[in-house]
């Protein structure tokens, strides 16, 4: 049957918000080898960002994560945040994507994060041995960036504007949940004693 994106069809914002929603394993159904070919890293750190945008419409953390392979560029894995939705104290963007992808040798793969990797994530992402990282947003978050090039990560920063302005936005209407999503519940209690 034919593809319904196929080598064809235009790189548009409609096409990755498509790619953003079908489940990982749909994608070899509906999507052409190669059209996954003429996607450039910051077409898919903008995938990453529409699931970050899916992730806070339904009042969750913006923040989205893609695995991709190195040689084919295919979709592996992806996922967003889903502390709110799954009432998971810890499912980051990155974990999601990784859980996603399944048990499989992450060697010759490349994770794409919309957001700096918080110490858990970045100590997956070396433990699991990925080549490499591309990073959405240094501005509203950083550190881990220098500890996983010294882990032998590339590491490669490519800011997406929209992911930037939703993820401040984000974190100015709900700084308590950005700070449980980091830190824990508890860590929000210390600083509030009056929060609920
Ligand atoms: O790396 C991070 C940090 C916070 N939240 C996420 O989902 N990922």
């Amino acid at each position: 049957m034919k593809h319904f994106i196929t080598k064809d069809t235009p790189v548009t914002e409609e096409a990755l918000n498509v790619i953003a929603h079908l489940p990982t394993k749909s994608l070899p159904a509906i999507v052409e080898d190669e059209f996954f070919v003429k996607l450039s890293d910051r077409n898919i750190m903008h995938i990453a960002v529409l699931l970050a945008q899916k992730s806070y419409d339904e009042g969750g953390c913006p923040i989205g994560g893609i695995i991709i392979d190195n040689n084919t560029r295919r979709i592996v894995g992806k996922g967003h945040n889903t502390l709110v939705q799954d009432n998971d104290p810890y499912n980051h963007g990155e974990t999601s994507a990784i859980r996603d992808a399944g048990r499989q040798d992450f060697n010759n793969t490349t994770i794409f994060t919309t957001l700096s990797p918080c110490d858990i994530c970045a100590t997956l992402i070396y433990m699991r041995q990925f080549a490499r990282v591309v990073v959405g947003d240094v501005t509203n978050a950083s550190g881990n960036e220098q500890m996983l090039c010294e882990k032998g990560v590339k590491v490669d920063i490519l800011e997406d504007p929209m992911g930037i302005t939703l993820y401040a936005k984000y974190r100015a209407e709900k700084p308590e949940l950005d700070m449980e999503d980091w830190k824990g519940l508890a860590a929000v209690r210390k600083a509030r004693p009056d929060f609920a």
